[in-house]
């Protein structure tokens, strides 16, 4: 049985959006917090690549709430100190928050999470109420060799919302339906289109099971090597991919040039298969005075027009997470450099 950190009875909860890549966890967290909760809520949002592009498609907090960003890493395991400061940040404001969301990187694995939030270093004002796994039912079975990654997203679940189901027919539902009872004895499921979950079964729902942490199947572990100088490793239940993070590789672009929408569509259509995500704020020369955003989920390229920049200078952010070694560096440049609206 898992040692578990005793929370205060007054403790803030905390849920945690996990998630493959671009599965809809962004969209769930604003539909919450665009939600008639009239909590304070604090967000930490978690991005893999090195900007996050999450942070800038957060809609705004209200009632004082506040935002944190965590990028450049994984908060289950290479930014799990970052985490647990940005908690302790967030509990020592003068006015401490009602609720506390995080979404997680779709790289993280939640086993990792739920260790830190039951660990020392916690403040013991938090209360983790439930992970929930945001699954893309359009890509659930894409990128077979990051099956493992989601099939531990959905084993150390409270909730599993099966997003997108918009996109796939009633047949397929029930194929994925029954793909998960072949592998999962037990699991809640709401189907949803764009995170459309009423509140009531996300926030306080007190669902966390600590005793899912000790049914990880040794299968699934890496090997847990001599050299490892993680404190967190004497724990039994800690079996989660270490590095796993070396999976993925990650690239970003910048620029201040205004960018073509047409030219960037199409060069973000011809992104290698090896790339599962791509995401922006795109300055361009269409319409200069509003931010476009980028979406790439897979093969699935969405590019839409948003609001004013407002006081902001225009500015192209990009984001790109592939497979480890799937992203030449030098390819990239010269091709987003082409989207480059000629003067
Ligand atoms: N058709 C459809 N699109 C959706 C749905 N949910 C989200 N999307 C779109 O899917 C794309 C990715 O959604 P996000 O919410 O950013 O996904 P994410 O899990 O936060 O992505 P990462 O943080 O990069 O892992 C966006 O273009 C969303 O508009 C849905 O239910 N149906």
């Amino acid at each position: 049985m898992t040692a578990i950190h005793q929370p205060h009875a007054q403790a803030v909860p905390l849920t945690v959006l996990t998630g493959f890549l671009g599965a809809g966890k962004t969209t769930l967290l604003n539909r919450i917090l665009s939600g008639d909760h009239g909590l304070r809520v604090a967000v930490l949002v978690n991005d893999f690549g090195s900007i996050n592009i999450d942070a800038e498609l957060v809609v705004g907090i209200e009632s004082g709430g506040d935002i944190i960003n965590l990028s450049n890493g994984c908060v289950c395991c290479n930014v799990r100190d970052d985490l647990v400061a940005a908690v302790r940040q967030v509990m020592a404001r003068p006015e401490q928050p009602e609720y506390i969301l995080l979404e997680a990187s779709g790289v993280a694995d939640p086993s990792g999470i739920a260790l830190t939030f039951m660990g020392e270093a916690m403040p013991d004002r938090i209360r983790l109420d439930s992970i929930m796994c945001v699954v893309d039912a359009e890509q659930i079975f894409a990128a077979p060799e990051m099956m493992e990654l989601k099939l531990r997203q959905v084993a150390f679940a409270d909730m599993l919302i099966l997003n997108k189901v918009d996109l796939v027919t009633p047949g397929e539902i029930e194929r994925i339906k029954t793909w998960l009872d072949d592998r999962f004895h037990r699991y809640r499921l709401v189907e949803a289109s764009h995170g459309n979950v009423p509140l009531e079964i996300l926030l306080s729902v007190g669902r966390f099971d600590p005793t899912r942490l000790d049914g990880a199947t040794p299968g699934d572990q890496h090997n847990h090597s001599h050299d490892c100088d993680d404190p967190e490793c004497a724990h039994h239940a800690h079996d989660h991919l270490h590095d796993h993070t070396e999976a993925f590789s990650t690239w970003s672009y910048e620029t201040n040039q205004p960018l073509s929408l047409e030219a960037l569509r199409e060069t973000a259509r011809k992104l290698p298969a090896a790339i599962y995500r791509a995401k922006g704020v795109i300055h361009s020369s269409d319409e200069p005075t509003r931010r476009a955003v980028l979406q790439v989920v897979g093969k699935r390229v969405d590019l839409c027009l948003e609001d004013d920049w407002g006081g902001r200078t225009p500015r192209t952010q990009i984001v790109i997470i592939g497979a480890a070694g799937s992203i030449d560096e030098a390819i990239l440049q010269e091709q987003f450099q082409k989207v480059v609206a000629p003067n």
